[in-house]
């Protein structure tokens, strides 16, 4: 029996075995609580790598429940939102019989936090910054996913380069928590942890108040809180270790102190940037924004030119901004923001050239799980030959990178493609934005699984086609005919032998070749993974109705959220990019 196979030793994980055969460690770069992390060279190409190195905690005989939990979602979550650029991507998971290996893109450009030591930072250079980690939130928590460890220390610069973008890096007290659903277990950073985290009992918000204790600290260059008794700000707690506090101290001024807006800087800073810090700092997570509602603040839509260009001035000024309504937080301009009214003019990615959000859909796609990634395959291979103008539009555009019509161009064409000049992108992100881009791992990029990466899915869904579309893969899926998708057939479809063609009947022959792959694939987690996702019940199985809200794009999942890392040329035509002036192939798309 297949499914019988995913039960891995106790003492296993069963992540891949032969890491000394693929790398080597060259010398140690840092440590956390939980383990160590090496710069190493990858013994094929020689590229250097980060890995973390974590010891097994194995009590009476059984790796400890706790720690399988944490790895897991570690290795879990990188395999999803790891393929966001916001987010150091992670090659691969092995494991020994005492350690576990995590090989991931080595960051050279030192933590935020050292940054944030070197001085106070402009109000457009903190904005840059606070929007990339507010990004990385929102796409975190459209997937349900909340990081609980949003800290400084946890942001590393991709190089040393001034501009270099900015990349989280561990996810290691990371759990799943949907909107509404409430967490109870106290997980965090003493100076960053929300209040209601102290009061156990929070959901995804608790991430946008620490963002915020950055925000504040990357503007004001010290803590947010005072502590009353000594009349000390917190700032000169020491955190490399000589505390001045005890934590008991520090939680007190979380739940109780008053923020501080009165010192200097603050006195220089603009109103807008009160505003922004002392919403995100609001200590009750009912009236606090979610990251996604924070992005659209008038203080980052300011110095992003992204969304200035989105947004009419004539839509910000009446429908985004209510300049008589009250502040959050008491920042102390009289001014509020909406920013509900506000979302739906920034949320869609239509309109723009692919070029312009080539990178954004390869990047959303990639953080979808196998089993999403699958079927909207199926409905793209129904799709294909759609006369609709967006469908039509990346045939235009598949066509060429593929003149001679074979309907496949191989994968080289299409890294070529992401290299030409176009992007700012290390060679590492071209592996990450294209690890799922071959979805079948032919070595090639077929039409159907260029149109599943690249159309805009949340303008799809709202057709009256994709529910049938989403019935038929559906029953595609459904091999056993049982009316739901069991942990056998997730197994099955996942893991491959299933033909994706929309006239396909089911699995193929189960020839030897094929159950090697479904071994193989059983130790890849693959199939809880499609259960957490999809099995809102949690009955083990998914349901039609359950398969249909499962495909459905978050709200907050929006290509915006994304980097479009768009090199902008000369001449350009702002966020058209219609002025590109070279001929090279990709300023066609
Ligand atoms: N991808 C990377 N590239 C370069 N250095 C890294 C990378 N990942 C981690 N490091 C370095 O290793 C240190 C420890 O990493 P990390 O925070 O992931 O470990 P941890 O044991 O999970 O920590 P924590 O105590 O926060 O749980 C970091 O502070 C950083 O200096």
């Amino acid at each position: 029996m297949v499914g019988a196979t995913l039960t891995t030793s106790l003492r296993e994980f069963g992540f891949a075995k032969d890491f000394d055969k693929r790398y080597k460690l060259v010398r140690q770069l840092g440590a956390g609580s939980f383990g160590t992390v090496h710069l190493a060279t990858d013994l094929r190409t020689g590229q250097e790598v980060a890995v973390k190195v974590i010891t097994k905690r194995i009590v009476g005989g059984y790796l400890e429940s706790y720690f399988v939990r944490r790895v897991r979602h570690e290795v879990d979550i990188y395999n999803h939102v790891g393929h966001s650029l916001n987010v150091a991507y992670m090659y691969g998971a092995y494991e020994t019989k005492v350690r576990v290996e995590l090989v991931m893109e080595l960051c050279t450009g030192g933590e935020l936090w050292t940054r944030v030591q070197r001085g106070k930072y402009t109000e457009a250079a903190a904005a840059a910054l606070i929007r990339e980690i507010l990004c990385t939130l929102a796409q975190c928590h459209a997937k349900g996913i909340v990081l609980r460890d949003v800290k400084p220390e946890n942001f590393l610069f991709l190089t040393p380069a001034a501009d270099a973008p900015l990349k989280m890096i561990d996810f290691g007290l990371a759990t799943y928590c949907k909107p509404g659903e409430t967490l109870t277990d106290r997980a965090g950073s003493p100076l960053y942890v929300a209040p209601e985290v102290l009061k156990q009992s929070y959901g995804q918000l608790c991430d946008v108040w620490s963002a915020g204790v950055i925000a504040y600290q990357l503007l004001a260059g010290r803590f947010p809180f005072e502590d009353e008794d000594q009349g000390l700000l917190l700032s000169s707690l020491d955190v490399v270790g000589k505390k001045r506090f005890t934590n008991k101290e520090v939680f007190f001024a979380i739940l109780y102190s008053e923020l501080d807006f009165q010192r200097p800087p603050w006195d220089v800073l603009s109103p807008l940037a009160r505003d922004f810090v002392g919403t995100l700092l609001d200590r009750n997570p009912a009236t606090r924004p979610t990251a996604e509602r924070a992005l659209l603040h008038p203080w980052l839509r300011q110095y992003d030119p992204s969304y200035s260009s989105l947004l009419s001035t004539a839509s910000f000024d009446s429908a985004g901004y209510d300049s008589a309504s009250g502040g959050g937080g008491g920042a102390g301009n009289g001014g509020g923001w909406r920013p509900d009214a506000a979302g739906g003019a920034a949320a869609s990615g239509s309109g723009r050239p692919l070029s312009d959000s080539l990178v954004q859909r390869l990047q959303r796609f990639g953080t979808y799980g196998r089993l999403k990634q699958l079927a909207l395959r199926a409905v793209a291979a129904m799709l294909a030959t759609s006369e609709s103008e967006r469908v039509s539009l990346l045939g235009l555009a598949f066509r060429q990178l593929d003149p001679e019509g074979r309907g496949r161009v191989p994968y080289d064409a299409v890294v070529r493609l992401l290299t030409n000049g176009d992007w700012d992108l290390s060679t590492t992100e071209v592996t990450q934005l294209l690890a799922t881009f071959d979805i079948d791992s032919d070595g090639c990029v077929d039409y159907d699984e260029w149109l599943a990466a690249l159309i805009d899915w949340r303008e799809i869904q709202d057709s009256p086609a994709w529910e049938k579309y989403v019935n038929k893969v559906f029953d595609m899926f459904d091999v056993e005919h049982s009316g739901v998708l069991t942990s056998d057939a997730l197994q099955r479809v996942l893991c491959g032998g299933l033909s994706m063609s929309p006239g396909g009947s089911g699995p193929d022959e189960e020839d030897e070749a094929a159950a090697a792959e479904l071994e193989e694939c059983a130790f890849d987690d693959v199939v809880p993974a499609a259960l957490r996702e999809a099995d809102s019940d949690s009955d083990g199985t998914i349901s039609r109705e359950e398969f249909v809200r499962f495909m459905r794009t978050a709200p907050g999942d929006k290509l915006e959220f994304y980097e479009s890392r768009r090199k902008r040329r000369r001449g350009g035509a702002g966020n058209g990019g219609g002025g590109a002036t070279d001929a090279s192939s990709s300023s066609q798309l």
